[in-house]
């Protein structure tokens, strides 16, 4: 967590250095992570490919409208600029998956400081929003539930045609369209200030999410992701794009044939960054196991993770971070 004097730190402290950290792949001919627009005929085949491939792209043609993103953004940032005495009072109740202000549970136990400043929002925004601001909480909270309902429809819709395309029937994913679930889903603020030496340290360390699906918005680069054979590379954001990216359950439910893609968030010198993620997962104890669905598991494909439930994922990930997954391999 941020101190709140780091914003006027003209050399950064000591506890903020990750030595030897910052290696991101610069060759002229790097890749980058596909374009998909939803309106494209072939969307879902583009789409199956770039989880096969990739496990992240980017999307236009989405329908979400570029001044509610706007607004958030807007939302954001006046959330950050509060007193620090003023977000601490929503601090998270501890490193697990809750509500409010502070480092989301993969970043809670690092062994240096993150040029970072974290807020989650599971269900309704207003509880934390009325302790935020207590005399002018609603447009916060308007702004953001009409984001969540979007993102939401649209993440939905998503994670739909890759279940067609993986066989698993309604029925056997039947939390999926539950709306007494709330713990489901996440809406992840994250705050990146200008950092006086960007190169030696970090925003959000590496992760992978674990989720099923999760879509970003930030129009500042900084998102970089780690491509097998070549190393970090940095997504460029497009003007109106929304970037998906598959998280672990997506990964084991495929048993591997989908991409779960490991990212970070790079800070830089001239600007704030502002990035926010909406984290769609199965419920906390759904049991997740590869081959869920007949037809697949009829394949005569051998299953190579455990059945295993987000929970334990989540404490997986808290203590062991990217090597979370291997500990549930067959
Ligand atoms: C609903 C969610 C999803 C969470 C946990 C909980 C609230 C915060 C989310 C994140 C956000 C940052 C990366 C991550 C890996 C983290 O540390 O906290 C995410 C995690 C997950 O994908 O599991
Ligand atoms: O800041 C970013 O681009 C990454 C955010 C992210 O990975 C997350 O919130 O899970
Ligand atoms: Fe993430």
């Amino acid at each position: 967590m941020l101190s709140p004097s780091t914003g006027s730190v003209k050399t950064l402290p000591d506890s903020y250095v990750w030595p030897e950290y910052y290696e991101v792949y610069s060759g002229s001919d790097q890749p980058s992570i596909p374009v998909i627009d939803l309106m494209d005929p072939n969307a879902t085949e583009l789409i199956i490919q770039a989880c096969e491939t990739w496990g992240i792209f980017q999307l236009i043609g989405h329908g979400i409208p570029r001044k509610l993103v706007e607004d958030v953004e807007s939302e954001v940032h006046s959330l950050f600029a509060l007193p620090a005495d003023q977000k601490l009072k929503t601090l998270r109740t501890s490193g697990g998956a809750s509500s409010g202000y502070g480092n989301p549970p993969s970043q809670a136990l690092l062994p240096r400081k993150l040029w970072y400043e974290g807020f989650t929002i599971m269900g309704s925004p207003v509880d934390q929003a009325r302790v935020l601001w207590p005399h002018d909480y609603q447009g916060f909270r308007n702004t953001m539930n009409g984001y969540q309902k979007q993102v939401k429809a649209l993440v939905e819709q998503l994670i739909r045609i890759i279940f067609k395309f993986l066989s698993i029937s309604k029925e056997e994913v039947n939390w999926f369209d539950d709306p007494s679930n709330t713990c489901n889903a996440a809406l992840q603020l994250n705050s990146h200030p200008p950092c006086p030496d960007p190169t030696r340290a970090v925003g959000l360390a590496p992760h992978t999410d674990s989720s099923l699906f999760t879509i970003l918005h930030s129009w500042i680069e900084g998102l970089q992701i780690f491509k097998d054979g070549v190393g970090w590379i940095t997504v460029q954001p497009i003007p109106d794009a929304l970037t998906m990216n598959l998280g672990d359950f997506l990964h084991i439910l495929s048993n591997g044939r989908f991409v779960s893609v490991l990212h970070r968030a790079a800070v830089n010198q001239k600007y704030h960054r502002i990035s926010v993620a909406y984290i769609r997962s199965p419920p906390t104890n759904f049991i997740v196991s590869p081959l869920l669905s007949k037809t697949f598991a009829d394949s005569g494909q051998v299953p190579k993770y455990h059945p295993v439930t987000l929970k334990e994922c989540r404490g997986l990930k808290a203590k062991h971070f990217q090597a979370a997954l291997s500990f549930v391999k067959t």
